[in-house]
Parts: structure tokens; C-alpha cells; sequence
């Protein structure tokens, strides 16, 4: 069956168990063509699968609000509208109430669109011009054949109130309003029809900072009075600490590191979480906010790192067991490669190169040896330097070092999973990181 136990209050709301979403992205012509004699048809199109959830397994619990952070293109919104089933998983199970959504139909799944209601960021393209802030309140009740008309406007007025408005605008229409008070419409809207989990999309993203506070204190009040859930997704770490009871941390399609609010800002345990905290607050918006912590571009989603996402960019990369490290020399090695990937040094002679990472002395044993190839092929100073085109060259040093070091790291082979001890040890805490195991 797949129907769990009845709904009891204390049980999570809402259930996720390897949730995945990915996308079929068709891939440039030519360049998309595979030809494979052994099959039929022996020319295919290459589907490049854009893995924007990847495997989420997490409970919301009911009267809470859970902060999902991350950076832009890391499959929030994906994961909301997925919850929702405004997108259809292509894996996994969704357990709201106890009850597995797909296993829904007429009207529970009716019901159910009812308790389940989102608010997305941009409050100007999300209500329509021509109709009255009434209409657009009392709309979702009709769907739902709630009340009769009389009902509906005295409850849409009620709302109106209730989240901050005033009942008389209700025959005015939405280009009257300002930003913050257009969001409070919407969330009259979202109420209306009685839910008890809002996934609430980066609602106060496109509002100025001084109405950011006002809008996130009107949500916390309508959800004691209203008894609500919340799924809030947010990029912006201030809001996410404003409004979160507990803090998801999602990274390339996975979550990372999941936690209570304070343990995850006091004490993160997930270098990618640690890279995020750091990078705020944004000095200078043209350093991308990342101050050297988040290095690089985030991975595409349609070719994913292997093992644990956020090793390419991970400046806590694990030692590869397979060679033997005195002290420090991963350290200066881990340092080496990240600076010949990102060819971070002017250019210099071996035993400047030298000097500079390993103070001289490289590691003893093979990687030692890997490690005097490489630098054989990017110093300047290297036998036959006249020779071979010097980007080849520095390819096939990054080549070396990465299938002899980061991809031999447990954290390339392994995907990492942990359930870690949080500061209140009644509560949940997990780390997808290996530095925990
Ligand atoms: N309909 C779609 N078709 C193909 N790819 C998609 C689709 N929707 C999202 N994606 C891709 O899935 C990935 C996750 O996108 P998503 O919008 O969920 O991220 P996000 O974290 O919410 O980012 P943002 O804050 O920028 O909206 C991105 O690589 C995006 O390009």
C-alpha cells in the first residue's frame, strides 16, 4: 500500500524520499548525433538530462518553517514546484499527510491541491491587471467551490485585514499597490483557501530591503494565527536566519547539510555551507560575493561531479589514501592543483615553482614523482621549452594532477551521507560531506 499511517499531528507534514527531477535538454545538432552501428536506429540524438533535483530525501514537520538555501541554479525552485506537483517527479516518493501524492486521485487530489499552495517572487506578474484585488482572492476559493459569493467576499475581506491590508481595497485593482503589498495579496490569495504548507519562492527577493522585514514578520504572524508550514526558498542567507526554524542547504540538485537555524549559522558543518556564510555579507557585487571562498563556476547540472558534488570547488578536498603524506604535504599539494587549474601563477622556472608550493622539498614517493611531471610541463625553464603549444601543455598538467589526485579522493568516489550530532541532541542534523565519516 502505498498510503502510510493515518495522519497523526506530530508526524512530519510532508515526506520526501529520493526526490528527483530532471529535465531532457536536447543537445546542439551535430553535435548531439551519436552513431552506434550495434543499435537501431543506429544514429540517436544525444539528451543531455539536466539533474536539477537529484535524490532528496527530507521531512517537514508541521507548524515549521524550513529555509531551503543555495545558489541561483541549484534546483530550489525546481524542488518546490516538484513538491507541488506542478512538475511531475521523475523519481521518488512525496508523502503529504501520510499519503503518498501519486498515489491521489479526483477529488483527494483536488483536497489536497487546496492545502498545498505556493507564492512565488515576483508579486507584479503573478496577479492579473484586469482583475480586482477581490476577484484575485476569492478566484482560488471558487475553484474550490468554496462558500457562496457572499462568503467568499466577507472572507476575502477578513484576509485582507489579516495580512496587513485594508477591506476597502478590495475593488481596486493590483497596479494601485506598491511591491511589499502587492506580495500581501498574493499570500490573501494563497490563505483563501485554507492551506497548511505554503512553498513560498523567494517572496521578498524583489523587495526593497526596509519592506523585507515588514513582509517576513506579517508571514511569521499568519502562521501561528493560521497554523502553517512553510517551505521557504531563499538565496539570501539575512532572510533565510530571519525566517527559518531549520535550514536546508541544497547544492548542485542535493542538500548538503540540513540543520536547526543556529546550529547551521553558529557551527556549519559542510564546507560549502561554510563558503556560503563567509560570503556575505557582498562587499562589491562585481566579486560575485564569493571573496575567493567559492571558487570557479558551479559545475553544469547535466554532467554533475561524481562522489560529493562540491568536491570541484571544495577547498577542503580529502587525501587520496593511496599515497603517503607527512604532514602538510596534502595541504601544499591541494594548493598546487587548485592554483595550475586555475592557473592562478605568473609564469616561472621549476624551482621557483617549487619554492612557492613546497617550500622546496616535494612530497616523497609517487607523488612526489606525478608532481615533478607536472611542473616539468608548466615551468618555463623546461627542457625543449620552444616546444609544444603551451595551452596543451598546461591541459595536460591539469590532467595529471586531477586523475592522480582529486579523483582518486574518497570524495570523488563515494557520495558522501551523514548524520551528525547537533548542539540539541533531540535534533536531526546531516552533513553530505566525508570529512564527517
Ligand atoms: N523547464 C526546465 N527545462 C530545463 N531545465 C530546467 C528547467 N527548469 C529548470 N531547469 C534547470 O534546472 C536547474 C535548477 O533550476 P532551478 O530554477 O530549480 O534553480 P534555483 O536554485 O531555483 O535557481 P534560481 O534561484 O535562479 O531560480 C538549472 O540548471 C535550470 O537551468
Amino acid at each position: 500500500m502505498d498510503e502510510r499511517s493515518s495522519y497523526d499531528g506530530d508526524d512530519p507534514l510532508l515526506e520526501l524520499d529520493g526526490v528527483s527531477k530532471y529535465f531532457d535538454q536536447e543537445s546542439g545538432l551535430i553535435a548531439g548525433l551519436q552513431f552506434d552501428p550495434e543499435a537501431f536506429p543506429p544514429i540517436s540524438v544525444d539528451r543531455n538530462r539536466v539533474k536539477a533535483v537529484d535524490d532528496v530525501s527530507l521531512e517537514i514537520r508541521p507548524g515549521e518553517t524550513l529555509g531551503l538555501v543555495g545558489e541561483s541554479g541549484c534546483g530550489k525552485s525546481t524542488l518546490g514546484r516538484t513538491i507541488l506537483r506542478l512538475l511531475e517527479p521523475t523519481d521518488g516518493d512525496i508523502y503529504f499527510k501520510g499519503e503518498n501524492l501519486a498515489s491521489l486521485g479526483g477529488e483527494e487530489l483536488r483536497q489536497t491541491r487546496s492545502d498545498m499552495q505556493m507564492i512565488f517572487q515576483d508579486p507584479q506578474s503573478s496577479l492579473d491587471p484586469r482583475m480586482t484585488v477581490g476577484q484575485i482572492i476569492t478566484e482560488p476559493m471558487r475553484a474550490h467551490d468554496m462558500l457562496d459569493d457572499e462568503g467568499r467576499e466577507t472572507r476575502a475581506k477578513e484576509l485582507l485585514e489579516k495580512v496587513g491590508l485594508d477591506a476597502r481595497h478590495y475593488n481596486r485593482h493590483p497596479h494601485a499597490f506598491s511591491g511589499g503589498q502587492r506580495q500581501r495579496i498574493n499570500f490573501a490569495r494563497a490563505l483563501s483557501v485554507d492551506p497548511d504548507f505554503v512553498v513560498c519562492d523567494e517572496p521578498v527577493s524583489a523587495l526593497d530591503v526596509s519592506v523585507q522585514a515588514q513582509v517576513l514578520n506579517t508571514m511569521e504572524k499568519l502562521q501561528e494565527e493560521f497554523g502553517l508550514t512553510y517551505l521557504f526558498i531563499a538565496h539570501d542567507l539575512s532572510v533565510i536566519r530571519h525566517i527559518s526554524d531549520r535550514v536546508a542547504v541544497m547544492y548542485l540538485g542535493h542538500i548538503v547539510e540540513l540543520a536547526d537555524k543556529e546550529d547551521l549559522f553558529e557551527n556549519p558543518q559542510h564546507p560549502y555551507t561554510r563558503a556560503l556564510l563567509n560570503s556575505i555579507p557582498v562587499p562589491d557585487p562585481r566579486e560575485n560575493g564569493a571573496r575567493g571562498v567559492l571558487e570557479g563556476e558551479v559545475p553544469s547540472p547535466a554532467d554533475p561531479p561524481s562522489g560529493c558534488r562540491f568536491r570541484t570547488r571544495c577547498p577542503r578536498l580529502i587525501a587520496p589514501d593511496e599515497y603517503d603524506w607527512a604532514d602538510g604535504e596534502w595541504e601544499e599539494t591541494r594548493a598546487f592543483v587548485r592554483a595550475v587549474k586555475r592557473r592562478t601563477f605568473e609564469p616561472m622556472t621549476a624551482a621557483e615553482i617549487k619554492d612557492e608550493f613546497f617550500d622546496s622539498t616535494l612530497p616523497s614517493g609517487k607523488a612526489g614523482t606525478v608532481i615533478e611531471e607536472t611542473i616539468d610541463l608548466v615551468a618555463t625553464d623546461r627542457e625543449n621549452s620552444g616546444e609544444g603549444d603551451e595551452t596543451l601543455r598546461w591541459d595536460a598538467a591539469v590532467d595529471l594532477l586531477l586523475e592522480s589526485f582529486a579523483e582518486r579522493s574518497i570524495c570523488a568516489r563515494e557520495r558522501p551521507a551523514y548524520d551528525l550530532e547537533s548542539a540539541d541532541r533531540s535534533a536531526e542534523r546531516f552533513a553530505a560531506c566525508h570529512l564527517h565519516r
